[in-house]
């Protein structure tokens, strides 16, 4: 099967070449693709591939009826849709690490160039100027750089300050004392770095926390004639507030990279010569764009190929160790969530799913969703998959909840899924027998041995002798071949269960004179 890759926005070459030699991938190349041009272009790609320009909106993503994954070449992700394409089971892969160094770099340079005024000493030089007094710089050494948001850029740019000698204080939700001690570095709230810095450095995301985290009341928190540097997202600052801490001298200089709106042409900040700026230059190097590319296209390959993908932004990553020890399982998942949705044709309220054995001591979320999948399957189709299959569980209010325990009774992993409606509970239980296979152990309070595999029919019936007979001799009537055949029941003369395995498909509808015989009470087919 051959699947649409769109590229919308430039990326490296090299980095493409994994998509290039895939043979079930074609690349079309467009970008710089108006709003229209990409509504229509988008409509029967499997994949689209962006860095920071083009804007992946919900619009976009309904538009694009089959569209699979959205890929993007850094980091940033906040010019995507992330809720849309997560309710439409549209996996995001990012390439969080390739453009870390280059971003670093980016930022020390724009520090140094505004602490000496490099740009406007080099402008005023091109109109003819010999000024050697009108751009005295400041020192790097000695001063203190205050970080917010210490990731994988922030400490990159840390690790580079502290060699120009600089005293580095940092602020982040997730940095310790004992951590920032390791570092050597100053540790503190976010107010203890605006205090303290006399040049400020932001690498934060842009969420719903960070926007305009350095706004009027920040800036007045500042030493005066602090400088500022934002290298990570536009909307970290508030633009009308750092107009008017410049003008009004509280801020001595700001270089910027990064803009609440892109592109940034003719806004009065640009008219400051206290402000240098770039326009979002900071993966803009040969290395970086190689590696993004490289990366998102691995895991493009990946995805359109069956394979886990190493970067995945609306799904918890799976590392390899751990994929290698749940994989057996997650087929099983799927098919405990499957087989439970059968059992009841009421409103699902609630699942719970009992890890047990071996099975505790492992990242089970995957095997969760799988689970859920299974579940949602029945009334969602190919509508729920991995990617959406909680999300659309919290949207159809059904919990879902995870218990772990390391003891089981007579195996070594056992999974337990539990459906609730609101007038009964089911449950069942698999395992995964060394060397067997998977298997279904229990039903319910039934305990049996079935391998949960392609048509089931599971009975229930009151135990009398008979009873067996009678459905096998209408379903030979039928012409329905039983291939295997499980009993389990409470107590003798009490109420009990058949699980058949048959040859092939029936309808429900098709199985409903089994009830009019004696002793039958219900009858589920079951497709696993
Ligand atoms: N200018 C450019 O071309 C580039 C910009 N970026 C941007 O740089 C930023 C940082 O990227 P990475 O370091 O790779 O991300 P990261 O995810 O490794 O680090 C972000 C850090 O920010 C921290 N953080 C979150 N909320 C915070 C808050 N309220 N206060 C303080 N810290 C907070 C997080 O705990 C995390 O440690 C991102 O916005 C990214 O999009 C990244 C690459 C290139
Ligand atoms: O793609 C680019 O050049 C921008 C990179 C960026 O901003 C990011 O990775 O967050």
């Amino acid at each position: 099967m051959m699947f649409k890759i769109l590229v919308s926005d430039p990326l490296s070459e090299e980095g493409i070449q994994p998509l290039r030699q895939a043979d079930n991938l074609e690349i079309i190349l467009a970008t710089e693709l108006s709003h229209e041009a990409l509504l229509e272009i988008v409509k029967d790609v499997d994949a689209i591939l962006v860095r920071s320009q083009t804007q992946v909106t919900r619009e976009v993503i309904e538009a694009a009826m089959q569209l699979k994954m959205i890929g993007r070449a850094g980091v940033g992700v906040d010019n995507i849709d992330l809720e849309a394409a997560t309710e439409h089971g549209i996996i995001v892969v990012n390439a969080p690490d390739g453009n870390t160094n280059s971003a670093a770099e980016h930022t020390i340079a724009m520090m140094t160039a505004l602490a000496r005024k490099i740009p406007q000493a080099f402008n005023s030089l091109k109109i003819g100027h010999w000024d050697r007094k009108s751009f005295i710089g400041v020192e790097l050494k000695n001063k203190t750089l205050g970080v917010i948001g210490l990731g994988r850029i922030g400490a990159e740019v840390t690790a580079r300050a502290k060699g120009q000698r600089m005293n580095v204080i940092a602020y982040d939700p997730f940095l310790t004392e004992e951590k920032a001690k390791k570092m050597g570095i100053g540790f503190g709230t976010i107010d203890d770095v605006l205090k303290a810095a006399d040049f400020i450095t932001v690498h934060t995301p842009l969420l719903k926390e960070t926007r305009h985290l350095l706004n009027k009341e920040a800036f007045e928190k500042m030493k005066d004639g602090v400088q500022i540097i934002n290298c990570a997202r536009g909307g970290i600052i508030d633009e009308d507030a750092l107009y008017n801490a410049i003008v009004s001298g509280k801020v001595a200089g700001a270089a910027l990279d990064v803009f609440e709106t892109e592109p940034f042409v003719g806004h009065p900040l640009l008219d400051l010569p206290e402000v240098i700026a770039t326009p979002h230059l900071g993966a803009s190097t040969k290395e970086a764009q190689e590696s993004v590319a490289v990366d998102v296209s691995m895991d493009v390959v990946n995805f359109f190929n069956g394979e886990a993908v190493r970067n995945p932004v609306n799904l918890p990553s799976v590392s390899k160790e751990v994929l290698a020890k749940i994989a057996p399982f997650l087929n099983l998942a799927e098919k405990l969530g499957t087989f439970l949705s059968r059992l009841t044709d009421e409103t699902i309220v609630g699942v719970t799913i009992h890890y047990a054995g071996e099975l505790a001591d492992y990242d089970v979320r995957a095997l969760t969703r799988n689970t859920v999948k299974g579940i949602l399957k029945r009334n969602l189709g190919d509508h729920v998959n991995d990617v959406n299959a909680k999300f659309l569980a919290e949207r159809f209010e059904i919990k879902v909840e995870e218990h772990k325990t390391t003891t089981t009774k007579g195996f070594l992993n056992l999974m337990t899924v539990e459906v609730r409606t609101a007038v009964a509970s089911h449950r069942v239980s698999g395992t995964l027998l060394n060397g067997l296979g998977p298997r279904i152990v229990k039903v319910d309070d039934y305990v049996v041995d079935v391998v949960p595999e392609g048509h089931l029919l599971f009975i229930k019936h009151k135990d009398q002798p008979g009873a067996i007979g009678r459905v096998g001799t209408l379903l030979a009537a039928k012409n329905i071949n039983i291939a295997t055949m499980q009993v389990g029941r409470s107590e003798v003369g009490g109420n009990a269960i058949m699980m058949l395995t048959i040859d092939n498909h029936v309808a429900q509808n098709e199985t409903n004179d089994l009830t009019d015989l004696v002793d039958i009470y219900e009858v589920r087919v079951i497709d696993l």
